[in-house]
């Protein structure tokens, strides 16, 4: 009986005045299951394992919680894993442009501005192959469409009302999100309008964000993903596609949207970045007038009680990895479903360390999701969310 041998190799251990390292580990670390095989092994078998010349022997220490027990082998390991990555919970975030053949993105390795009639639609089924079934739209705009009060963003004809069509009429179980901001159409590069003194204007900003809204959602789009940080967004866009007739249009809201440095490959995608002002023309350089300070934690709860109450159906922290943090106290104060953005800065971070042989890329990816992940985010925007789902199909 494994059971009895056990007590018995325990029995002898412990009534032994002469304790051995070997006898130790015996005793404590050998399930009883395995216990058993060792008894009726041949003797071949039964070869204790070897320690390192010049281990020291010492008596086992008494505890009663030994953690590596839970640990012991991967088995075990997989029965109290807490965090399961699922290719369902990712978003993949994908850059169109209105011409034929991808562009790469210079400070995206391995991403691309994708053709939105031919790219576009082959990475999407690319996509879908590895169970990565939710998108978000993201389009590049020639700098001749774009003005300082960015009209172009609620074109009906527009890149991304045109690509957001074509999605749906080709996936139509695809899951659409869009983005929802000034700066891809902005001649100044904000995501809202600028006045002349540098103030970027919040309430005729939302103005334009509503009729950006619905003119995605009459493309067909499923959820709508205000970017820009303007108060009163949300509720006003919920306002609008009630208005029209789009009660089952989701608003995913950048909640809690931080002023961040790795934002600058995205920008770079999408040359969307601030433009230099002048004189009569003040630019503010950066976001921070909208944006949230990378040093602040509490106004994350106020973004997120706001954006509760003006009917948000999802809420996003962004960036991800560097806001764990912000991501567990959202998931703590609502009920919810939060979701995370791995940014273009933290995906080129990655792919540098990788590309210089400094990290193992797919560790240090499956590393990355599974800890946004466990901050608390229920879905997660990725660059990678094709790779990973590829290598959680491996695994
Ligand atoms: N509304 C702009 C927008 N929407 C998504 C991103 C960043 C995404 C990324 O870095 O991957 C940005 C950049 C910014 O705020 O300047
Ligand atoms: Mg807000």
């Amino acid at each position: 009986m494994s059971g009895f041998s056990q007590i018995r190799v325990g029995a002898s251990v412990r009534n032994s005045s002469r304790l051995t390292w070997s006898d130790a580990t015996r005793r404590t670390c050998s399930p009883s299951s395995k216990a058993a095989d060792v008894d009726l092994a041949p003797p071949t078998k039964r070869v204790p394992p070897k320690l390192p010349d010049g281990t020291p022997i010492v008596p086992p220490q008494d505890l009663a919680s030994r953690p590596r027990r839970n640990r012991r082998s991967a088995t075990v390991r997989e029965a109290f894993r807490e965090t399961i990555l699922t290719p369902a919970n990712f978003i993949y975030p994908i850059f169109v442009h209105d011409g034929e053949d991808d562009i790469p993105i210079d400070s995206m390795p391995g991403q691309s501005r994708l053709g939105w009639r031919t790219g576009m639609i082959d990475k999407v089924r690319e996509a879908r192959a590895t169970g990565v079934n939710q998108v978000v739209v993201f389009p590049k705009t020639p700098d001749h469409l774009k003005s300082a009060t960015a009209e172009e963003c609620f074109n009906p004809n527009g890149l991304a009302q045109r690509s957001i069509s074509l999605l749906k009429d080709t996936f139509p179980d695809l899951e659409v999100y869009t983005d929802v901001a000034l700066d891809p159409y902005n001649t100044m590069g904000h995501d809202g309008m600028v006045r002349s003194d540098g103030v970027i204007l919040n309430d005729e900003t939302v103005y334009y964000l509503c009729k950006q809204a619905v003119s995605q959602a009459r493309a067909g789009a499923d959820v709508i993903s205000p970017s820009d940080m303007m108060d009163g967004r949300v509720g006003a866009i919920r306002e609008a596609l009630d208005a029209e007739g789009f009660t089952n249009v989701a608003i995913m809201s950048y909640t809690a949207k931080y002023n961040s440095a790795y934002y600058g490959p995205f920008r770079d995608a999408l040359a969307s970045a601030p433009r230099p002002g002048n004189e009569e023309w003040r630019i503010p350089k950066d976001k921070a007038e909208y944006q949230m300070d990378p040093a602040n934690f509490r106004e994350c709860l106020r973004e997120a009680a706001l954006d509760e109450a003006e009917g948000a159906d999802i809420m996003m922290v962004k960036p991800a990895g560097a806001y764990l943090d912000i991501i567990r106290a959202l998931k703590d104060s609502t009920t919810l479903p939060i979701s995370a953005y791995q940014v273009s800065g933290e995906y080129s971070m990655l792919k540098a360390a990788a590309a210089a042989g400094y990290l193992n890329e797919r560790d240090a990816v499956l590393e990355s999701l599974i800890s946004i992940k466990r901050a608390g985010a229920d879905l997660t925007l990725t660059y990678f969310a094709v790779d990973a789902a590829k290598w959680l199909q491996e695994a």
